[in-house]
């Protein structure tokens, strides 16, 4: 079993249990916009993650304060804040994104496994803009079904890929946004010439690239700039950081290639 399979079939007990409940979920707050502001602005975006911990890492910084990192972020210019909301794999909650929602003005992504509408109602109530879905976990079926659900709920979506399959699986939808993830999810492998791959046959060009995973130098943020990638999505680099206003500053890229940024 990858640890892949094994999240999900914890996530499928999850959202027995969820359905169980039978909760009713408020709807009714407004999201964020996201793409919007990444396509209009002249330097490649950092969305920012807070990541307690994580299969291939372990615990990265669990004593972490959701609220207070998600503040600092904020303040050094991320568009978009991810929480990792799994517990049992990522010791995230659905509590850290409501705290964090509540507090910053910037979209807010739920960074979950999700496998049924019930989690994108529990997302958006808990104050999310964004949703993940990721195509390794999903069928083709499923993944049309919690697309549509979700952008008629009003949420924007973030379609992850790792591999060509998955890349065809999704471009029949046309998506708004893909995040290309350089890493592997059943292996853990990392690999950055995994955007510059899948981003070269993405040809609409109204399509916003996310590169995630496995950033941490200027070179890699180059790297993914110059393959297509408007945004990052950064968790572990930013996690690990003693110096976030150096980080963010190294990290930040402009657009348009300048002479300085020649590798
Ligand atoms: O910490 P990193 O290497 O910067 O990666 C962040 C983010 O891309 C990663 O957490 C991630 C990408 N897709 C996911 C799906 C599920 C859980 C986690 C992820």
């Amino acid at each position: 079993m990858t640890i892949l399979e094994k999240i999900i079939a914890h996530k499928q007990m999850e959202v027995d249990k969820l359905l169980e409940e039978a909760r009713l979920f408020d709807m009714s707050k407004q999201p964020v916009p996201f793409k919007n502001r990444v396509t209009t602005s002249n330097e490649v975006q950092i969305i920012s993650e807070i990541k307690r911990s994580s299969p291939s890492k372990g615990d990265i910084k669990a004593e972490v304060h959701p609220v207070t990192l998600a503040k600092q972020y904020e303040a050094y210019g991320a568009v978009a804040i991810s929480v990792l909301t799994d517990n049992v794999f990522f010791k995230g909650s659905m509590k850290d994104l409501q705290a964090v929602a509540e507090v910053v003005q910037i979209p807010v992504l739920c960074k979950d496994f999700i496998i049924h509408t019930v989690q994108i109602d529990q997302a958006k109530a808990a104050g999310a803009s964004i949703i993940l879905l990721i195509a390794a976990a999903l069928s083709k079926q499923k993944l049309h079904e919690l697309y549509h659900y979700a952008t008629e709920k009003g949420l924007e979506v973030i379609c992850e890929v790792h591999q060509m399959e998955e890349l065809e699986a999704i471009l029949e939808l046309d998506p708004a946004i893909i995040g290309i993830n350089n890493r592997n999810l059943k292996t853990f492998e990392v690999d950055l010439q995994t955007t510059v791959k899948l981003a070269s046959h993405i040809k609409n060009k109204n399509t916003l690239i996310i590169s995630e995973s496995g950033i941490i130098t200027r070179s890699d943020a180059l790297l993914a700039r110059d393959a297509g990638a408007e945004a990052l999505l950064i968790g572990e680099t930013l996690m690990r950081s003693t110096n976030l206003f150096e980080t963010y500053h190294t990290l930040k890229v402009s657009k348009i290639r300048r002479m300085h940024d020649a590798r």
